[in-house]
């Protein structure tokens, strides 16, 4: 019985590929139920039933037959593989395949992140993916080296990957949407010639959704500038709701939760209710007013308010800039690292009194913070990949004076690219200081 076509490593005949073998195998056989393999076996027998296999057939595994007769019960053929059979019962408890698309696939953040959501640690351990990998023409021979990676990690709970180089068959049937791809700033480099060209990216990226994706796909977008870059995503997919898309602040969370924890020095998980408010940008709030450590306002723990004010501000708002000057490139492990939390957030529900912080599409937000852009603000979720926004936060002056200089960043940023959110003409009149974390 043909269950599978074996596809060779580095055969790619179209644009998108399921990729090679082990990949297509395991799905095959998925989808014909057969006993004794519903899921890539323990290490230790893999190799028995790759060997098993003619160039065009899956065949049932060679039996192992026991030396001594009396150690086991009588068994016939393939009933002797128990092996198989619990690991069949493992996958019945399994949930329906999630597929998750993600485009910069060869990129930094890239190096790290497809691991993270292969190795169960982002959607569970009962949740199996399948992997879509966006690349370009330049790109799709390190897009087959992930790939080949990921294969050679043998993840139980990858069923699929699928590697391409167009986005309207990468992002086919997406449940999850992380875009990563983005040009990356060079020197001299203008603002709005920035905002133009990738969000020229998130203009096509956001059509392809609307067509082809799940109808109710979260997309989490990480290509800066992210907040905008969100929001030309989300105007191209109107039959998506704005709801669904995520600009990425996990990471100025984390690295401000760092900066409270070495303040106050109490190790990190003792901080918790940081919101980082606004644009991922210099301009972003790392709000210190509501933010607790050890279950008390900050405020009450770190009495050095000109320190909040001031220095760990600046120094969760340029974090980013200060490690590329370190590193030469900017941050790709700890934002792989967010993308996992940020993800996390929408899937597990928030513990009673906590919230995160993730760049969503103001819409009635009870903030008074001006609708139509995207905003990082605090919310909870049920676990079930929504969200609401908390409303037991306080303000105050400094508080509200450093949401608005965000605010009207965002809003400029805005115009500069109406004519990528059908929005009429562009009118690019940003404020000088609206320099991304890592810009020099
Ligand atoms: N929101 C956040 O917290 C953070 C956001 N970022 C942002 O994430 C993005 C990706 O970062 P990282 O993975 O380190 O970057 P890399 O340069 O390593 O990879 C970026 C990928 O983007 C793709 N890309 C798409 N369009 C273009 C284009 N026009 N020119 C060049 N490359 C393009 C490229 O892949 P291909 O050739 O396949 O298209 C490339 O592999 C960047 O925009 C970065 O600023 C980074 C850190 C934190
Ligand atoms: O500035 C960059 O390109 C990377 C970035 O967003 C960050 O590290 O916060």
């Amino acid at each position: 019985m043909a269950v599978a076509e074996f596809i060779p490593s580095s055969s790619f005949t179209k644009k998108t590929n399921v990729y090679s073998s082990q990949f297509s195998y395991v799905s095959a056989q998925i989808s014909q139920k057969r006993r004794f393999s519903l899921r890539p076996l323990p290490r230790t027998h893999y190799s028995q039933i790759c060997c098993s296999v003619t160039s065009k057939e899956v065949q049932a595994p060679t039996v192992v037959q026991t030396d001594d007769p009396k150690k086991k019960p009588e068994c016939y053929g393939v009933f002797c593989l128990t092996y198989d059979l619990k690991a069949e019962e493992e996958t019945k408890s399994w949930k329906k395949m999630t597929t998750v698309s993600v485009s910069g696939a060869a990129g930094m953040i890239a190096n790290h992140l497809p691991f993270k959501l292969a190795s169960g640690e982002v959607f569970g351990p009962d949740q199996p993916i399948a992997l879509r990998l966006l690349g370009s023409e330049r790109s799709i021979l390190a897009l087959e080296g992930v790939a080949m990676e990921l294969e050679d990690s043998l993840y139980p709970l990858l069923r699929e990957v699928n590697i391409g180089t167009d986005p309207y068959e990468v992002f086919q049937d997406a449940e999850w949407a992380l875009l990563i791809g983005a040009k990356p700033r060079g020197p001299g480099m203008e603002r709005a010639g920035l905002l133009d060209i990738n969000g020229q990216i998130f203009a096509e990226q956001g059509k392809a959704l609307n067509d082809v994706a799940s109808r109710n796909v979260k997309v989490i977008v990480v290509g800066n500038p992210c907040n905008t870059n969100a929001l030309i995503c989300l105007k191209n997919a109107p039959n998506i709701p704005a709801k669904n898309f995520h600009a990425l602040t996990r990471l100025d969370e984390n690295r401000a939760k760092c900066q409270l924890a070495l303040k106050a020095g109490v190790f990190y998980d003792k901080v918790s209710n940081v919101t980082i408010w606004g644009n991922h940008s210099t301009t972003q709030v790392p709000d210190f007013l509501n933010a607790k450590i050890n279950g008390l306002p900050v405020k009450e723990v770190i009495k050095d308010t000109k320190w909040l004010e001031e220095e760990f501000t600046e120094k969760v708002q340029k974090r980013g800039g200060v490690l590329i000057q370190k590193w030469g490139r900017s941050s790709a492990a700890s934002t792989a690292v967010s993308i996992v939390d940020a993800i996390r957030s929408l899937v597990t529900p928030t513990p009673e009194g906590y919230w995160f912080s993730t760049g969503v599409y103001t819409n009635g937000n009870p903030y008074g913070i001006a609708e139509d852009i995207v905003f990082s603000m605090p919310c909870r979720s049920k676990g079930d990949g929504d969200y609401e926004l908390v409303k037991e936060v306080i303000f105050d002056d400094y508080l509200r004076s450093r949401i608005k200089k965000s605010e009207d960043e965002l809003l400029a940023e805005k115009r500069c690219v109406a004519h990528l959110t059908g929005e009429g003409i562009a009118v690019c009149d940003l404020p000088g200081d609206t320099m991304l974390p890592g810009e020099m």
